[in-house]
């Protein structure tokens, strides 16, 4: 099987750590700023940061819009923290975004902020089902003013939970985290998601 390539949204956010967990999880990486970047992506990391910016600034150029076209023609899709928000189909506490073009697709309402703000942030230890190579060793998972998944739709499978609610969750070619895997060292959810990517490989 050829490597797979996934680009990292680059407009604000975590992108440098994502590109080097990538990088150590076998994908060829590159930076994403503008539609014609997409080209010959299988995959693509919308990382952490904030949401209300990163729409407003791929908004110009209707980034967002071709992430949704790329998609549906078999590009997958990690979303973490505020990237997952962009993939939510339903926002709540939202009314920075109102007026701004999405991505959705994921079946999804999350609430942003959920999980209080900057000063509340924390790590939690959590299990997530069906990492590669090894599953039981708990995910030392960051936490920052992250959202909270309200509720699901049938085909999410929720794939880790912290305090009995959602926090991690897979739908198909989507992958969806609350929290941020790229700020640890361990990077078995960037090596599930090169697996996801490599599944769904249409080139
Ligand atoms: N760490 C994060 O990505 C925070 C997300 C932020 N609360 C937002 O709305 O985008």
């Amino acid at each position: 099987m050829s490597t797979p390539r996934i680009g990292v949204l680059a407009l604000q956010g975590a992108v440098a750590e994502h590109a080097r967990a990538l990088r150590a999880a076998g994908a060829e990486v590159s930076t994403v700023r503008r539609p014609s970047e997409l080209e010959g992506l299988d995959g693509l990391i919308v990382p952490g940061g904030e949401s209300t910016t990163m729409a407003r600034l791929a908004a110009p150029v209707r980034l967002l819009e071709s992430i949704r076209e790329r998609h549906a023609e078999g590009m997958a899709m990690f979303g973490t923290c505020a990237g997952m928000i962009l993939m939510a189909d339903q926002i709540l506490d939202a009314e920075a975004l109102t007026g701004f073009e999405r991505i959705g697709g994921l079946d999804v309402v999350v609430r942003r902020n959920g999980y209080g703000g900057q000063l509340e942030s924390f790590v939690g230890p959590l299990q997530v089902a069906g990492l590669p190579g090894d599953d039981t060793t708990p995910f030392e998972a960051v936490f920052i003013r992250a959202p909270v998944i309200e509720s699901l739709g049938t085909d999410v499978e929720v794939i880790a939970s912290w305090q009995d609610r959602p926090v991690a969750v897979r739908q198909g070619r989507i992958l969806a985290a609350s929290f941020h895997p790229e700020l640890t060292p361990d990077h078995r959810l960037h090596r599930y998601f090169v697996e996801i990517t490599a599944e769904h490989k249409v080139s």
